[in-house]
């Protein structure tokens, strides 16, 4: 093992006395006999992210960015600090290394008292402090190692001592669950490689992968000319590409230790990997998008804002209701031009459709004017919101931005779920209209919740729709992860055999002329209610 000197701007303090402040050591406590665990009645769990890295005074990287990361996606975040840097906008002015007895004791009082779920590694400046982290590991083990090799903070300054090269290399990567070097990172793990392209990338990834982890995620954040941020995912057979909007903003600083560990609050979630990746890639773009315009410090690289969701106007934190799959049971699609047939009015057919048992209603006003609209629309929510049944408005973001509903169904050709999400923010319900497999894939990466499938069968109700068919509505099913409504052409008389199909992600049917084509609205849904609930009483 080569030991090169370390650069300047490291000052490497020996593990000198721990704390002349310290307190007499307390025993470690063990969940069977701590007396207010088995006082509880009930315990709620709290998914737990343990990050090791080190503080950036400025706050927008290291431990400071993936507590506000964690906490803004659900997670409880408790930190062990590696090093204390002083940081600002211009670049990186020191490091100070916690002695290496004290970063032990620290992951020994977390990892035997606090059920950590997942260890998100950051900044591990020094050979003897990933040692440590790794006996830590094997004595505690825990769900998910995510490993972020920070070595360089994107200012160009060293954050790490050479010689934990070969730590990484030959000890940590091989329990990680995945490894997300950026391009230099990369570059600097197999020897000096340069990476230019994504098929650099995909190499540099496969061989990062034969050091051990389980998934390799090579960031190109740092790729310059390019529109897009593509990132470069391998599984050790397939490879994945993360692409997401290119920002423009100064204030980059830090994307890198909130991917990670917002992967590691997806995993301590419970989510998959891939699942976990796409939503820290989509949130890092939000959260950049979100702060780009912000201004603070003087220097080339600002920080972002890992809590835009709490600014996002009427929605905060408090008031998110997640969205329930189960809602979509029986999904009632409202038609102007059949309200007109039979004399209703936007709000009656609401009411009625309600009154019969519909689960969540979506205003489909294809030649109504913007006004009226509106207008209708409100009323609707009024009614929606006193019944507890979500209200979304069809392809008119400005309508449900201005009504406040609870979300938007899109098509293919309306703009995508992505950029809805911009504009409605995190809370919202987005659908989107899917015919095939890779639609629906697409669907999910732009962090849509639901997806109406169809038509199942014919339907006037759209004009040039092809039918699907079951077989159709079965490839969509299978292959999303989202849960899926069947939508066209469904009556009484064929829901029976749709909800029969029994696939465990298709959650209801969406009706139009079947509700709504009729005089009476409420008995139509009625009836369509129990036939659906006697299918799946009997499932
Ligand atoms: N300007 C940007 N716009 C959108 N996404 C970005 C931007 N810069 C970085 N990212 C994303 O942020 C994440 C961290 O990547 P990167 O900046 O390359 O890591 P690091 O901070 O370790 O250098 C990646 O998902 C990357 O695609
Ligand atoms: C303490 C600390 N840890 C990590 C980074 C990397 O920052 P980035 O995420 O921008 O690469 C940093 N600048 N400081
Ligand atoms: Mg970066």
């Amino acid at each position: 093992m080569s030991c090169a000197p370390p650069p300047p701007i490291l000052r490497l303090h020996p593990p000198s006395s721990i704390s002349p402040f310290s307190s007499p050591r307390r025993p470690h406590l063990s969940p069977r006999t701590c007396p207010w665990r088995l006082a509880a009645a009930r315990e709620m769990p709290w998914p737990h992210v343990l990050t090791v890295a080190g503080s950036d005074s400025s706050a927008g990287a290291g431990i400071q960015a993936d507590v506000k990361a964690c906490a803004a996606l659900g997670a409880y975040c408790s930190s062990v600090i590696t090093a204390v840097t002083a940081q600002n906008t211009a670049g990186v002015q020191g490091v100070h290394l916690v002695p290496e007895e004290l970063i032990r004791e620290q992951l020994q009082s977390v990892l035997s008292d606090m059920s950590v779920d997942v260890v998100k590694t950051g900044m591990l400046p020094s050979a003897g402090i990933i040692k440590i982290l790794c006996e830590s590991l094997q004595k505690f083990p825990v769900k998910a190692l995510v490993v972020d090799p920070v070595m360089v903070s994107t200012s160009g300054d060293s954050l790490s001592d050479p010689s934990t090269l070969t730590y990484y290399r030959d000890g940590l990567f091989a329990m990680a669950d995945i490894v997300t070097p950026n391009v230099k990172e990369a570059s600097k793990l197999l020897g000096g490689v340069s990476l230019h392209t994504i098929a650099d990338m995909r190499d540099a990834a496969e061989s990062i992968y034969k050091f051990g982890p389980r998934y390799v995620l090579v960031k190109g954040g740092d790729m310059p000319d390019s529109s897009e941020a593509i990132d470069v995912f391998y599984d050790g057979k397939e490879f994945v590409e993360f692409r997401g909007h290119r920002i423009k903003t100064r204030n980059t600083h830090g994307t890198g230790c909130t991917l990670a560990s917002s992967i590691a609050a997806e995993l301590a979630k419970g989510s998959s990997m891939l699942n976990a990746v796409q939503v820290a890639k989509n949130f890092v773009e939000s959260a950049l998008h979100h702060s780009k315009d912000l201004v603070i410090g003087n220097g080339p690289q600002g920080p972002f804002d890992h809590l835009f969701r709490l600014k996002c106007p009427p929605y905060n934190i408090g008031s998110q209701q997640r969205f329930n799959p189960d809602s979509l049971f029986l999904y009632a699609v409202t038609d102007s031009r059949m309200n007109k047939r039979w004399g209703h009015s936007i709000e009656d057919a609401v009411k009625a459709a309600i009154e019969g048992g519909a689960t969540i209603v979506q205003l489909r006003e294809k030649d109504i004017e913007s006004r009226p609209f509106l207008e209708a629309a409100k009323a609707c929510m009024e009614i929606c919101r006193s019944s507890g049944v979500p209200l979304l408005i069809n392809d008119r973001v400005d309508i449900a931005l201005a009504c406040n509903a609870d979300g938007v169904h899109v098509g293919q050709s309306d703009i995508s779920a992505r950029e809805v999400r911009e504009l409605l923010g995190p809370g919202k319900i987005i659908g989107v209209s899917c015919k095939t497999p890779a639609q629906a894939e697409q669907a999910w990466r732009d962090g849509a919740d639901y997806l109406g499938c169809g038509g199942v069968f014919p339907t006037t109700t759209k004009a040039n729709n092809p039918t699907l068919g079951f077989e159709g509505l079965k490839a969509v099913c299978l292959a999303s992860k989202l849960p899926v409504v069947a939508i066209g052409g469904i009556n009484a008389t064929n829901a029976g055999s749709v909800m029969e199909l029994d696939f465990p992600n298709l959650k209801g049917v969406a009706v139009v002329s079947a509700l709504f084509d009729r005089e009476c609205v409420s008995s139509e849904t009625r009836n369509l209610r129990s036939i659906l609930a006697s299918v799946r009483c009997l499932a």
